[in-house]
C-alpha cells in the first residue's frame, strides 16, 4: 500500500528520515516482520513494543510507528512518531486491510459469563440456516469450519483486522466476535463496525484489572458506547433486562435496545422452563408470538443464552419459528455444561464455570435432577483475581461435597491458590487437592451410584498451564479412566 495514503489517516505525527513509497504489511511482533513492512510499537504488560524496533529493522522493517524517538537505523527505515500507537494501530490496520468490517455483518457479545456459548450459538444457527459464518473467541478462530488458534478472547486491533479480510478472502457473510472487557478497555476493537452487538451479565471477574465492579462495568459498557451516532446504518444492541446494568446500558446508545429475560418485562421472555438432565423446555413470549421451544442446552443460564442468540439474528431478519426449529437440534456447546458419557451409573458435566456467578448457576442447573450427591469439583488460576476466590467456595458450597484445586496454577503455588479458596467454603464436606489430575480422580473416588458430578474450570480445554508451559490435560479423560476402574467399565 502506498505509504503516503496510509498514513494521511494520522493527523499528528512527525516523520524522521525518508518514508518508503510503499509497505508490504504491517506487524506488531518483531519476530513476524518481513522484509519492506511497517511495525507498530505498542507497550505491553511485561514488555514494551518500543524495545524491539532496532530488531524489525533489523528483520526488514521500513516504517517504524512509535509513541516516542528511537535509536534505529534511519538509513534503513523511517520512524514515524504519533501520541498513541494503539490508536495509530487501529487506524492503520482498520485502512490497510479497507475497513473490512464494514463488508461483514459483524456480532459482538460482551458480559462476564455466557459470551462463548452465546457467539457458538449465533454461528451454529447461522450454519445451520445456510450462511457462512466465521467466530472469533476463547476457543480459537473458527472460518466457516477452519480452525486457527488465538491467543486471547479478543485478539488485538490487526489480528482482528486480519481475520476479518480473511474471512471476506473465504466469501464469509458473518462475522461473530466475544468481546472482553480487556479487548474493549485496550482499543483492540476499535475501528471495528458492529451490527447487533449484545450483553449477557455481570457478575464479580477481573477485578485485579479493573479494580472495581463500575470501572469494569463501564470497560462493557464500550462496547454499546461506541456503536456510534450514524442512524442510517441501523444497528441492534441486545440487551438482558433481568441484569441491573439493563438502564445504563440502555442510556448509552441511541441504537434500538431488543430485549431478554426471564423475570423482568422483556421483548424475548421464557416462561414455564421444564428442566431434565439432557434437555430444557420453554414457552417463549417473542414479539411474532409464543412459541414451545426445546433444546439440548441444560441450565437457566442456557435459557438466558438461547433467548439472547435468539434476539441477535430476530434482529438481523431471521424468523422466530425458524430459529426454534433450528435451536431444538444444536448440541450444547464444548465444555460448557456437556454431559458425557462415563457408562458408570454417575450424571457427569464438564463446564467452564471459573467465577462465582457461573458455578451457582452451574449447581443450580442440576438441582432440578437431583437424586443423591452433588459432586462439585472447581479449581481457579494462578497469578490472576484472587478476590473473587473464597466467593468461588462459597457458591461451590451448594454442592454437597465440594474439591477444591486448580485450573491453571502458573507460578503461583498450589498451597496459596487453595488457601484462598478454602476460606469461603460454608461446610466442611470438601477436599483441598493442587493437583487437578489428582483431585479429579478423587472426585470418582468418592462417587457412588447415582451421584451428579460437575468438573468446572477447564470446560474445553486440553491443557494446563503450569508456570508458562501448557502441559496435555483433559478431566474427560482422567475422569473416564478412573470410572472404568472404579466401576470395573470392560468396554
Ligand atoms: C496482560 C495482558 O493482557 N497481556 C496481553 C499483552 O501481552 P504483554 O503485555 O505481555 O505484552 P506483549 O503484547 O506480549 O508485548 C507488547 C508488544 O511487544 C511486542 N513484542 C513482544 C516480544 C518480542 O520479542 N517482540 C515484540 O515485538 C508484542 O507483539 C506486543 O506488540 O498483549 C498480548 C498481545 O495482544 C496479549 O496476548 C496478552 O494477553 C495475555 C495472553 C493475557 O493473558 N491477557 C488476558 C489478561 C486478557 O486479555 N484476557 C481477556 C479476557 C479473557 C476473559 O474474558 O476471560 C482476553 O480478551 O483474552
Ligand atoms: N448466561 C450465563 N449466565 C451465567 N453463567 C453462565 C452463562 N453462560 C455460561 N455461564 C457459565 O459460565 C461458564 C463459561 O461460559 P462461557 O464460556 O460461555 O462464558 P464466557 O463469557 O465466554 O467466559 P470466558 O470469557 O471466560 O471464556 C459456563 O461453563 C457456565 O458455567
Amino acid at each position: 500500500m502506498i505509504t503516503y495514503n496510509l498514513l494521511e489517516s494520522i493527523k499528528l505525527k512527525t516523520v524522521y528520515g525518508e518514508l518508503p513509497s510503499e509497505i508490504t504489511d504491517i506487524h506488531v511482533d518483531s519476530r513476524k516482520v518481513t522484509e519492506g513492512t511497517m511495525f507498530v510499537c505498542t507497550r505491553g504488560y511485561t514488555v514494551d513494543g518500543h524495545d524491539f524496533a532496532a530488531m524489525a529493522v533489523e528483520k526488514g522493517a521500513t516504517l517504524i510507528v512509535a509513541e516516542k524517538q528511537l535509536d534505529i537505523d534511519l538509513s534503513k527505515a523511517a520512524l514515524v512518531v504519533v501520541k498513541d500507537t494503539f490508536k495509530a494501530l487501529a487506524q492503520l490496520s482498520n485502512k490497510y486491510y479497507d475497513y473490512p468490517s464494514q463488508k461483514l455483518t459483524v456480532f459482538g457479545v460482551t458480559g462476564t459469563n455466557g459470551k462463548t456459548t452465546v457467539s457458538n450459538l449465533i454461528h451454529s444457527i447461522l450454519k445451520r440456516a445456510g450462511q457462512s459464518s466465521a467466530l472469533s473467541g476463547t476457543i480459537g478462530f473458527n472460518l466457516n469450519g477452519e480452525l486457527l488458534p488465538s491467543e486471547n478472547t479478543t485478539c488485538d486491533n490487526l489480528t482482528n483486522q486480519q481475520m476479518m479480510q480473511s474471512a471476506l478472502d473465504r466469501k464469509i457473510e458473518n462475522f461473530t466476535l466475544e468481546v472482553s472487557s480487556h479487548g474493549l478497555a485496550l482499543g483492540r476493537l476499535w475501528g471495528i463496525d458492529f451490527d447487533v452487538v449484545a450483553f449477557t451479565n455481570l457478575s464479580h471477574d477481573h477485578l485485579d484489572y479493573h479494580g472495581t465492579m463500575e470501572h469494569y462495568g463501564y470497560a462493557k459498557g464500550l462496547l454499546f458506547s461506541q456503536l456510534g451516532q450514524d442512524l442510517q446504518d441501523p444497528k441492534y444492541v441486545i440487551l438482558n433486562a433481568d441484569d441491573e446494568w439493563y438502564h445504563r446500558y440502555s442510556y448509552m446508545t441511541p441504537h434500538e435496545v431488543i430485549s431478554y429475560g426471564l423475570d423482568a418485562h422483556a421483548d424475548f421472555k421464557a416462561v414455564n422452563i421444564e428442566y431434565f438432565n439432557d434437555m430444557t423446555k420453554f414457552t417463549l413470549n417473542s414479539p411474532e408470538g409464543s412459541f414451545e421451544v426445546e433444546m439440548k442446552l441444560l441450565g437457566k443460564f442456557n435459557v438466558y443464552n438461547v433467548l439472547t442468540a435468539m434476539a441477535c439474528l430476530y434482529a438481523r431478519g431471521m424468523e422466530i419459528s425458524r430459529l426454534v426449529e433450528i435451536i431444538r437440534d444444536l448440541p450444547p456447546v464444548n465444555g460448557r455444561m456437556e454431559k458425557v458419557d462415563m457408562k458408570a451409573p454417575l450424571s457427569v458435566y464438564i463446564d467452564y464455570a471459573h467465577t462465582p456467578d457461573a458455578i451457582e448457576n452451574a449447581i443450580q442447573s442440576v438441582l432440578p435432577f437431583k437424586e443423591n450427591k452433588i459432586i462439585f469439583l472447581v479449581g481457579t488460576g494462578g497469578n490472576r483475581d484472587k478476590t473473587k476466590r473464597p466467593t468461588m467456595a462459597e457458591k461451590a458450597s451448594l454442592a454437597d461435597y465440594v474439591i477444591l484445586t486448580t485450573d491453571d496454577p502458573r507460578y503461583e503455588e498450589y498451597d496459596s491458590i487453595l488457601n484462598d479458596l478454602e476460606k469461603g467454603m460454608q461446610h466442611d464436606k470438601y477436599a483441598l487437592i493442587g493437583d487437578r489430575a489428582e483431585a479429579v480422580k478423587h472426585a470418582i473416588e468418592v462417587s457412588e451410584p447415582g451421584d451428579i458430578i460437575i468438573f468446572a474450570g477447564k470446560g474445553h480445554e486440553d491443557y494446563q498451564i503450569i508456570e508458562n508451559t501448557k502441559y496435555p490435560h483433559s478431566d474427560k479423560e482422567i475422569a473416564a479412566e478412573e470410572s472404568k476402574l472404579k466401576y470395573g467399565i470392560t468396554e
